[in-house]
């Protein structure tokens, strides 16, 4: 299973939620975020990570050149969609970036919306499963309603996102079985500092300890 850790925003946090088991680091693109880090920020924390680790850049609604230039100064090898991007937007990103792996996130207020992923599929390799907030864009520490995930089976692999914490990560995964999960607010001690603590106490979790 992928386990991402998301608003990495320090080299020395970034290279210890790696060593902890993190097999995918996301860097919020996002600037009105407080987890915001820039193309050079993003340089500089991916010298400390081993190659293997994913390297994830999140964007809400960007155009598709801002993106290239980020991934390429900022060494990503993934971009996450977390705006209202269409499936001809993730197209385009996709023709511009064919080496990128491109992971679509929706935002879930209702569960008929879950039928929106069946139309990305075909232009993205993975969907991402975030919670719907009225003001926020991500990072909210609210939770889906994981009952109504368990028939969501779509044709691309697919991450859980959305108020998973260290305490509550067993129990969602005994719900539903996704391929990655995503954590970014339940693992912080405030927005970007990540609690290294709560970070080993989540791989200690999912690995049964
Ligand atoms: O984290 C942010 O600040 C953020 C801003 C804009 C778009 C997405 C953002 N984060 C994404 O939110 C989810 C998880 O959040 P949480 O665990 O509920 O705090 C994750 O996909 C992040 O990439």
């Amino acid at each position: 299973m992928r386990v991402k850790i998301c608003g990495i925003t320090r080299p020395d946090q970034g290279a210890t939620i790696a060593a902890l088991g993190a097999n995918a680091l996301g860097f919020i693109c996002v600037q009105q975020s407080p987890r915001f880090v820039d193309a050079i920020q993003i340089q500089q924390i991916q010298q400390q990570l081993p190659p293997s680790i994913a390297r994830i850049g999140v964007f809400m609604d960007t155009d598709v050149e801002t993106i290239a230039q980020v991934v390429k100064i900022g060494g990503l090898t993934a971009v996450q969609l977390h705006g209202g991007e269409s499936v001809e937007d993730c197209q385009a990103i996709r023709d511009r970036l064919p080496q990128i792996e491109l992971i679509k996130a929706l935002r879930i207020r209702r569960t008929w919306e879950l039928e929106m992923a069946a139309d990305y599929t075909p232009a993205v390799d993975w969907l991402l499963l975030d919670a719907y907030h009225p003001e926020m864009g991500g990072g909210t520490g609210k939770t889906l309603n994981w009952e109504s995930l368990q028939s969501f089976k779509p044709d691309k692999p697919w991450f859980l996102a959305g108020g998973l914490r260290p305490d509550n990560i067993k129990q969602a995964l005994k719900l539903i079985q996704p391929d990655g999960i995503d954590l970014s607010s339940g693992v912080e001690i405030t927005p970007g500092e990540k609690d290294l603590v709560a970070v080993q106490s989540l791989f200690a979790h999912i690995n049964g300890a």
